[in-house]
């Protein structure tokens, strides 16, 4: 198990990353959303011993990690880091990047998991060529392949999925569901992509300005998010404030500044609901999502599978009281 506890990293007056604790556990994917400037990569790199926290400490079983400036090698044998940046070796062969990380194995074991690797990641026809000669998604499978290519204990994934196309994102979301659940991995993936934290991870965390503001399911976390940052964070959502419910025929919080939220699944289409005008559609492939305005404050977005809805048409919504949820300010 991985542990973080009470991580700080200052950059001057900024606080990258602000007394963080963590727990990841064998066989378990956890995934961190949060702006670009949270602080993701930067917790990453202390998590993996690569960059020195200021405050705090890493610790693998039991055992501190060490960071870079105690060690004359940065990192620890049994994390591997995705990077962003993926940081190839660039003048060997995607082949000979993903050998090196089992040259300590024997050969014809290394030779048989390359090949393996190769096939997994989709890499085979493009294996002899430079990391320059191959696509930008190409250059991260690669990044992945190497990383995977010994089953690490601890695997941490900055914005794994980021450059794959569509295809490629679901191989690799199930590779790595695979991976986990088989080799016992622990898995932390950092990411914009809520589809991605959603899906594939068994806990969710939210950062925002350094600090872990929620940590949860992501079912909890999606459905009861803590703040409108977390809320926005997860998904679509309409925030709204409590003054407004009249409009859309509920009542019950005293504080008519009080921020709510509502996921736009939440909303039903009722003819004999409260009546809206659809101001906007956009296709979505599998569903629209409409906004529609039920008071000159209030618009709403909301989907539909329906193909025969119009810019200008009347139509009627229902909401159900319990799904809409109390935000912390
Ligand atoms: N080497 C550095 N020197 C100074 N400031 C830094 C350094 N590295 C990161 N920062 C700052 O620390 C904060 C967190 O950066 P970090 O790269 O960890 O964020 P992030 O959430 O990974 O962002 P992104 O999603 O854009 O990659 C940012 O304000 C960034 O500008």
């Amino acid at each position: 198990m991985l542990e973080a506890h009470k991580l700080t990293k200052l950059f001057g007056p900024i606080a990258a990353v602000h007394g963080v604790s963590l727990k990841l556990e064998p066989g378990n994917v956890m995934a961190l959303v949060g702006a670009s400037g949270s602080g993701k990569s930067t917790l990453l790199s202390m998590l993996a011993g690569l960059t020195d926290a200021d405050e705090g400490e890493v610790r693998l079983n039991g055992e501190r990690v060490p960071g870079p400036s105690e060690v004359l090698v940065p990192g620890h044998a049994d994390i591997r880091l995705v990077h962003q940046e993926y940081q190839l070796m660039p003048n060997v062969s995607v082949r000979e990047n993903i050998t090196y990380a089992l040259r300590f194995f024997e050969k014809s074991y290394r030779e048989f998991r390359v090949d393996e690797l190769l096939k997994l990641c989709r890499l085979t026809e493009v294996q002899d060529r430079l990391p320059r000669q191959v696509s930008g998604g190409e250059k991260q499978r690669t990044a992945i392949a190497r990383a995977i290519a010994d089953k690490p204990a601890i695997l941490l994934l900055d914005e794994p999925f980021s450059h794959l196309d569509l295809p490629n994102r679901l191989i690799f979301r199930d590779l790595l569901v695979d991976l986990v659940r088989h080799e016992n991995t622990a898995c932390l993936l950092v990411t914009h992509d809520t589809s991605d934290a959603l899906s594939t991870a068994n806990s969710l965390g939210i950062l925002r300005d350094g600090r872990l503001v929620q940590f949860g399911s992501p079912k909890e976390v999606y459905r009861r998010p803590a703040t409108a940052y977390a809320a926005r964070m997860t998904g679509p959502v309409n925030i709204l404030k409590a003054k407004h419910l009249p409009t859309l025929g509920l009542s019950g919080v005293d504080n008519p500044e009080a921020l709510l939220c509502l996921r736009p699944e939440q909303i039903q289409l009722d003819d004999t609901g409260l009546q809206g005008t659809i101001r906007a559609l956009f296709f979505k492939g599998s569903h629209y999502e409409i906004d529609v305005e039920l008071s000159r404050y209030v618009c709403l977005r909301m989907l539909s599978t329906r193909d025969d809805l119009q810019v200008g048409q009347l139509i009627g919504v229902k909401i159900a009281g319990e799904s809409i949820w109390k935000l912390q300010r």
